[in-house]
């Protein structure tokens, strides 16, 4: 079972994720990422999707061109868990 983040564990979880945004209103975390050109961002994204598939932990994303924007929340839980934590400080350490 997952289960979200209580207030007190989220502040101590993303005190170690600077680069990650709260978003109260989805319970989520995000983040916006910029390459060089389309090329380094579909690289990334290929990255992460091999991540995310082997974690069983999906992101939901957009792209365009250099541009990638991630967002990462629990659907099982209806919000953050530590699973998005562990996939945020998977991601980032693909940077
Ligand atoms: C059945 C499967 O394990 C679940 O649906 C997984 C797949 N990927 C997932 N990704 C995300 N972001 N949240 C989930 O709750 C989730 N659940």
């Amino acid at each position: 079972m997952v289960v979200r983040l209580t207030e007190g564990l989220r502040t101590e979880s993303l005190a170690a994720l600077p680069d990650w945004r709260y978003d109260s209103t989805r319970d989520a975390i995000e983040r916006r990422f910029l390459f060089k050109d389309f090329s380094a961002a579909f690289g990334f994204m290929t990255r992460v999707a091999l991540l995310a598939d082997k974690a069983d932990h999906h992101p939901e994303w957009s792209n365009v061109w250099n541009r990638v924007d991630i967002v990462l929340t629990t659907h099982d839980a209806g919000g953050l868990s530590t699973r998005d934590i562990q996939m945020a400080h998977a991601i980032d350490a693909l940077l």
